[in-house]
């Protein structure tokens, strides 16, 4: 969900906040260290999210020198330096072998914003395409009861556009309702011109009672003692305009989501008006993050993959949790955070029987992504589910749970996955007057007692005049229990006090004015707004995860110099196979090209190297881009395959290679299997 996080600080800013989550156990500042001996670094990588309450705006909470930092989990700084060299050594290689590059870089870049190069562009669209086949495709292979439309490159998709109109957004889109309205901006002027930032998110201050704080005690920056700015709210969203006269507000759409719930109804129709049923959307979304950082994690362009599993509210059971439920995994429920315990391996079944986790339909997708997500090669040791406290959770959430991925910049969110309950259908059909509804057929009509509350308009207009619409309207709206006790009165005393709230007023209701009783129907269906849940996944968050839980380094053959490899599964790497003629001559070259012809028509992606350079050399490279296989032409009739990470070989037949490749890539065998099969081979091909 959006950001619970507070103190976005751009670097060299130091101010304020309190008392940091327990569960963002990233940084690393000491109980007792105060903002203005905190180093840098801290401020830079640290301080990254604190809630703020006003109960911990109290002189004795805070040191002289303003408030104080008080995080939970303090590492040494050695660790830090390290988690600092390792990632320099994966963003170096990174941007080296061009998986990602800073957008505009000739002219020096934009701050948030990356262009994918090759290898980067194959990595997503392989995770893009296991999600499509893990969340998509496979409920429906399985004949599951639960269809999935799906948006860009198939047929049943809807598609959202990514330029959307203000009114979906002014109506309760989460950057609205949540983030625009809680994140709060005080600058700190430094220069002439020169302001920076200290964003802030808080639970229950508003901006004018964190602006008079800062006054009462006197708060500047730290570093260069100017003054603060009143805290301000900061639009998140980038904004334009619809048509020639620039008067019709439109925005980039900051998330996916609300394109299917605006089209609930039709999709509803396509499902054939049966429930349950998920609409999944993968996108771009747009936000003016105020201060990107940390390299592809927050960026202000991103790609989103959404689902929304529409289900009855009275029966959120799944048929396919029990696929799901002996997963074990690491779970860190809220009152594990409260208490200030650390996450604990918990088994599916029983965080949903316990009620640990809200529903059996949540926990089937926290298990499913779970599966996604050790499947694509993230370390199951540092991949939690962290489940929303309270005051993280939208007050119609049902229960949220973030899937959190351990990089070197701590813990991070990757995928959100929320119940969302009725809100979002209920406010659209609030708002456009469409009925965003499902209806349960009984196959015999059934019999239910219905209370009816008729007020009498004549009576009521002879006694309230002008007030009477209201009287009626606050009648009407009455709910059982206090419906059945005027009655009660009326009969009891001919009279009762009521409050009209819209009136601001009691007034008395007398025998005459409205009639209340229970009356038998006969109903042929229930109609009823459906649930949500909500997987809600940061593509890019993911692959950059990735990247760091792939990466390792091993001494070259020499031991002077570390190589860098990527330990992609072949489901991940962007080329599943490189193919070398050992030495540069005609016979070879033709071999190989023989051998690409025939990883083309087996669908393998690959990368001939014919430039002669020494094998190990050739090797490397390849290891840098996570290849997982390669095929050394050293004969004209069988060639050397070899496997990136333990570097053992084999001989296979020239004819046979590509579909040992594919049988590995496929991931129908794994290298184990087939070095079974095949003799192993050590010799001129090997970099050792
Ligand atoms: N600026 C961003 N850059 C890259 N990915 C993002 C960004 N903001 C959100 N995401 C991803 O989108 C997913 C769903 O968005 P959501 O609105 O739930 O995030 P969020 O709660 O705002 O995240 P955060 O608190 O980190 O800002 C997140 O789980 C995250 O993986």
């Amino acid at each position: 969900m959006l950001a619970k996080t507070l103190g976005r600080i751009l670097p060299g800013v130091t101010l304020v906040l309190a008392k940091s989550h327990p569960a963002r156990a990233s940084p690393t500042i000491s109980t007792t260290t105060t903002i203005s001996t905190l180093p840098k670094y801290h401020l830079l990588h640290n301080a990254t999210l604190i809630h703020l309450t006003s109960q911990h705006i109290h002189p004795q909470s805070f040191s002289p020198v303003g408030l104080r930092f008080v995080e939970m989990d303090a590492a040494p700084q050695e660790v830090h330096n390290n988690r600092e060299a390792f990632r320099q050594a994966v963003v170096n290689t990174l941007e080296r072998r061009l998986f990602y590059i800073p957008s505009f870089k000739i002219y020096r870049g934009v701050a948030g914003l990356y262009d994918y190069g090759p290898p980067g562009c194959a990595v997503k669209s392989n995770v893009l395409a296991f999600w499509r086949q893990h969340f998509v495709l496979e409920e429906n292979m399985l004949g599951s009861r639960l269809p999935l439309c799906y948006t860009r490159s198939c047929a049943k998709g809807i598609r959202m556009k990514r330029l959307v109109h203000v009114i979906v957004l002014i109506i309760y889109s989460k950057i609205f309702a949540r983030r625009n309205s809680r994140e709060i901006l005080i600058s700190a002027k430094e220069k002439a011109s020169e302001f920076r930032h200290v964003l802030a998110v808080l639970d229950d201050l508003s901006e004018e009672e964190l602006g008079a704080k800062i006054k009462e005690y006197g708060i500047t920056a730290p570093d260069t003692k100017n003054p603060l700015s009143a805290p301000y709210p900061f639009n998140l969203m980038f904004q334009t305009s619809i048509g020639p006269s620039g008067l019709n507000p439109g925005y980039m759409r900051p998330e996916t989501a609300q394109g299917i719930f605006v089209n609930f109804k039709d999709l509803y129709y396509y499902n054939g008006n049966k429930l349950p049923f998920a609409a999944a959307q993968i996108g771009q979304a747009f936000r003016n993050e105020i201060s990107p950082r940390q390299g592809l994690l927050r960026v202000r362009e991103f790609t989103l993959a959404e689902i929304e599993h529409f289900v009855d509210p009275d029966d959120k059971s799944h048929p396919k949790f029990s696929e799901v439920s002996n997963l074990e995994f690491l779970m860190f429920p809220r009152e594990d955070q409260v208490s200030g315990q650390s996450a604990r391996t918990i088994r599916l079944g029983e965080a949903v029987s316990e009620g640990i986790v809200n529903n059996e339909t949540l926990g089937y997708f926290i298990g499913r992504v779970y599966l996604f997500l050790t499947y694509l090669g993230i370390d199951k040791e540092r991949l939690r589910f962290r489940q929303h406290l309270a005051n993280e959770m939208a007050h119609y959430a049902a229960d949220c749970w973030d899937a959190e991925i351990e990089c070197s910049y701590g813990w991070i969110e990757c995928v959100g996955i929320a119940d969302r309950s009725a809100y979002d259908l209920h406010a659209h059909t609030d708002k456009s007057g469409v009925p965003l509804v499902a209806a349960e057929k009984f196959s015999e009509p059934r019999e239910v007692e219905k209370l009816v509350i008729a007020p009498v308009k004549k009576e009521l207009g002879l006694a309230f005049k002008g007030d009477q619409k209201m009287v009626v309207e606050a009648l009407e709206a009455m709910g059982e229990k206090e419906a059945m006790e005027m009655k009660a009165t009326l009969e009891s005393k001919g009279e009762v006090q009521f409050t009209v709230c819209t009136l601001g007023k009691d007034v008395s209701i007398m025998k005459n004015m409205v009639t209340i009783s229970k009356e038998k129907k006969k109903e042929h269906q229930r109609v009823f707004t459906p649930s949500v849940i909500e997987p809600s996944f940061g593509i890019g968050r993911i692959i950059y995860c990735l990247y760091e839980h792939s990466f390792y380094t091993r001494p070259s053959k020499g031991g002077d110099e570390q190589l860098n490899v990527f330990r992609f599964p072949p489901l991940v790497a962007p080329i599943k196979c490189t193919v070398f003629p050992l030495v540069q001559n005609q016979q070879y070259e033709e071999v190989a090209k023989r051998i690409a012809k025939s990883l083309t028509a087996a669908g393998i992606s690959y990368k001939i190297d014919i430039t002669g350079t020494s094998i190990g050399k050739r090797y490397a490279r390849t290891d840098e881009l996570g290849v997982p296989l390669a095929i050394t032409v050293d004969s004209t009739t069988s060639v050397t395959l070899r496997e990136r990470d333990s570097k053992k070989q084999i001989r296979v037949n020239v004819e046979e290679v590509a579909s040992v490749v594919k049988e590995v890539t496929d991931g129908l065998s794994t290298w184990a299997d087939v070095q079974w099969k095949y003799p192993t081979h050590s010799s001129t091909t090997s970099e050792d």
